[in-house]
């Protein structure tokens, strides 16, 4: 269960997760505008996401997180695939992910003088607010019929089969409410998950989940699982991330990952990002040294960062070594 410690020990005390899955399979032409988003490459266009995930890789990624964010049973079926067509995907999102990597450290391993670790693949579940595809993962609103229970019933089928798709950690993102975070406790203990997870939240006010709820009172139930290393926060602006480590820092001792987005807001109706307070890569990076400073141990982008964003975390974090 140490990967994750070892990784930061190896990367001098702060790893690099990668940036925007989905904004560079855009780049490269991706269009997701239905209720899949990202995850209809995974029908459409597998090579293009080993292709990112390699891009990642050499910016300097010590982290890759798979493409299955928005891939879930209930929406490959709602695309008339079956179950099995519909777990193969989920398989098929770890296993480009481990290739691109193995493909990757085989090559540089054999080079001497090179600045790479050998990454690590964690599997993304995306919060339920994801699935329903109408912008509630910063809302965390998801109505009087949606308990716990249900919650795990969505997770379940999901999380075992991308574990025993052989990644080495599982990255629950966007969790929006403490609802969810409890969901996310509870199923790990009752499915024995041997490998780590983080479990990341993001925020729309810089101080609580978007549900309103109070990070305290949703780090207080992650406090209490084993299975959970790793706490933090992605999607967020950048401008609320150095308060929130401070507070993450207080409030756990858990490993803290952070891995906001550009500062542009998503338009979950329109579903397309409005240009807000956005950072550029330079300002994102001299940030991120404050995110370092304040005691993030794992500093990567999401959605509107790029392989540029990551080339010059990567350059910073290693040309800065830490206090
Ligand atoms: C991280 S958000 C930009 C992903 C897309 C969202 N779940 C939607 O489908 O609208
Ligand atoms: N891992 C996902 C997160 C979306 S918020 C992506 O990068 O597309
Ligand atoms: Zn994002």
């Amino acid at each position: 269960m140490r990967v994750v410690e070892d990784l930061i020990e190896k990367a001098g005390g702060c790893a690099v997760v990668d940036g925007g899955l989905s904004t560079q399979l855009e780049k490269h032409g991706a269009q997701f505008n239905d209720s899949l988003w990202s995850a209809a490459c995974l029908i459409q266009d597998p090579d293009l996401i080993k292709l990112v995930h390699m891009e990642y890789l050499e910016a300097g990624a010590d982290i890759l997180i798979t493409s299955s964010y928005q891939a879930s049973l209930p929406g490959f079926q709602s695309r008339g695939l079956s179950i099995e067509e519909g777990e193969l995907l989920l398989k098929k999102s770890v296993e480009l992910a481990v290739q691109a990597r193995d493909k990757f450290w085989d090559a540089k391993k054999r080079i001497s003088g090179h600045s790479y670790n050998r990454a690590l693949v964690a599997a993304s579940i995306g919060s339920y607010g994801a699935y329903l595809a109408d912008g509630s993962e910063y809302s965390g609103c998801y109505g009087p019929s949606v308990g716990v229970e249900k919650l795990k019933d969505f997770h379940r089928r999901r999380l075992q089969v991308l574990v025993e798709a052989g990644p080495d950690l599982l990255a629950f993102e966007t969790i929006p409410n403490k609802l969810e975070a409890q969901a996310c406790v509870e199923l790990l203990e009752e499915e024995n998950i041997q490998i780590p997870s983080w479990i990341c939240f993001s925020s729309v006010d810089g101080e609580n989940a978007p549900s309103g709820e109070n990070f305290k009172e949703c780090l207080d139930i992650i406090n209490t699982s084993d299975k959970v290393s790793v706490v933090g926060i992605n999607c967020a602006p950048p401008h609320f991330v150095q308060g929130l480590v401070q507070k993450f820092k207080e409030l756990t001792k858990k490993i803290i990952v952070v891995y906001p987005n550009s500062g542009e807001v998503w338009d979950g109706r329109a579903k397309r990002w409005l240009p807000s307070k956005c950072f550029d890569d330079e300002k994102f990076v001299s940030f991120a040294m404050r995110w370092r400073d304040a005691g993030a141990k794992l500093i990567g982008g999401c959605c509107r960062t790029t392989p540029s964003t990551i080339r010059a975390l990567s350059k910073a974090l290693k040309e800065n070594a830490g206090p």
